[in-house]
């Protein structure tokens, strides 16, 4: 890719992903200007002191003025409070995208307050860490990775020029519909997490028992249920809230086998047991041999027999 995608970008919240966007936005020249908002002193402090981004506002609403393309990059309960605020300093012919978890209830929060001439590209970009905050983001957080938009109807020349960005970034960029969004994450993203945050406070709760030992001698699955569970609990808490049908329903599911592989424990069935981990083996033979597990190390492909 050639030139900057956008003159001005603003940023709205500066966090993990905003600033892993300043980051890679810098890096590979996408935008002439990146101005971002935070909304306490602090975050405002850090982000002159690293050099984040080219201007810090105090104000939402002045960072948007002038930008071509705006960043919603708060919690997603935060976007409609975001969207209200910024939409009467919005340029005609400007883009709004957002990067939260959930896309249906963001897309509800949000459009009704955009003006008419404004493009609204929902996105989500499937890259990310347990940790936030200004420091956090990383040029690199995005290569390799998906990043979904959600068009909804927008304008396609909009929708392409926000699919440059996020190519430039390193990204690789696919469509989808809000609704297929939410419940593809629930599984693939929401309800691992909660998953996880469940079984880190099931160790917490022995701890009297285990003492430390839980930590001490953590293997590599918990260890990685500690790192997941280590994630921003307001942006978590939004998530729940508001993909709540979606992640219930993969939740029942996910307690009705819990249920049949306890039974197939008591009963000592170990028939089911075997069947059923063959059959997860296979799925995740199938991601790294498709290629698309690209953090696995060598000997994870390597070990790939039929
Ligand atoms: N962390 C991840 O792994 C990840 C990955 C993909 C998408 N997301 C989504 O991206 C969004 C941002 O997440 P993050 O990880 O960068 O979070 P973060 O906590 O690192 O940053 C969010 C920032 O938004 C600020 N903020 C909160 N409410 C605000 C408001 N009303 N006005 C202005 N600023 C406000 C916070 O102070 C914080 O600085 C969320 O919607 C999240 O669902 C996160
Ligand atoms: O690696 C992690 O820390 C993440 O959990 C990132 C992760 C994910 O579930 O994959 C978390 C939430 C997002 O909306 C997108 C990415």
């Amino acid at each position: 890719m050639s030139g900057p995608v956008y003159d001005r970008v603003a940023l709205i919240g500066l966090g993990l992903i905003a600033g892993s966007m300043a980051h890679a936005m810098r890096e590979k020249g996408l935008a002439r200007e990146v101005v971002g908002h935070a909304r306490s002193a602090e975050t405002r402090a850090v982000a002159r002191e690293i050099g984040l981004v080219d201007r810090v506002t105090e104000c939402a609403a002045e960072a948007v003025e002038g930008a071509d393309l705006i960043v919603l990059a708060v919690p997603v309960g935060a976007m409609e409070e975001v969207a209200r605020e910024i939409a009467p300093r919005l340029k005609g012919g400007a883009t709004v995208t957002d990067v939260g978890s959930v896309k249906k209830a963001v897309i509800d929060g949000v459009a009704p307050h955009l003006p008419e001439g404004v493009h609204f590209v929902p996105a989500h970009p499937l890259a990310g860490t347990e940790h936030s905050g200004p420091r956090s983001g990383f040029a690199s957080l995005f290569r390799n990775r998906w990043c979904i938009l959600v068009p909804n109807g927008a304008d396609r020349a909009a929708v392409d020029r926000l699919a440059d960005l996020w190519r430039g970034m390193g990204a690789n960029v696919d469509e989808m519909d809000a609704d297929h969004h939410d419940l593809v994450l629930a599984v693939t993203s929401h309800t691992p997490h909660l998953i996880a945050y469940t079984m880190v406070g099931v160790a917490d709760d022995l701890r009297r028992v285990t003492d430390s030992e839980v930590i001490k001698y953590s293997a590599a699955g918990f260890r990685d249920f500690t790192r997941i569970a280590a994630s921003d609990p307001t942006m978590w808490r939004d998530v729940f809230l508001t993909n709540k049908d979606a992640t219930l329903e993969i939740l029942g599911r996910f307690t009705e086998e819990l249920f049949a592989l306890q039974r197939a424990i008591r009963t000592g069935d170990g028939d089911h047991l075997h069947a059923y981990f063959t059959r997860t083996r296979a799925i995740r033979r199938g991601i790294i041999e498709a290629g698309q597990d690209t953090e696995a190390p060598d000997f994870g492909r390597a070990g790939v027999t039929r």
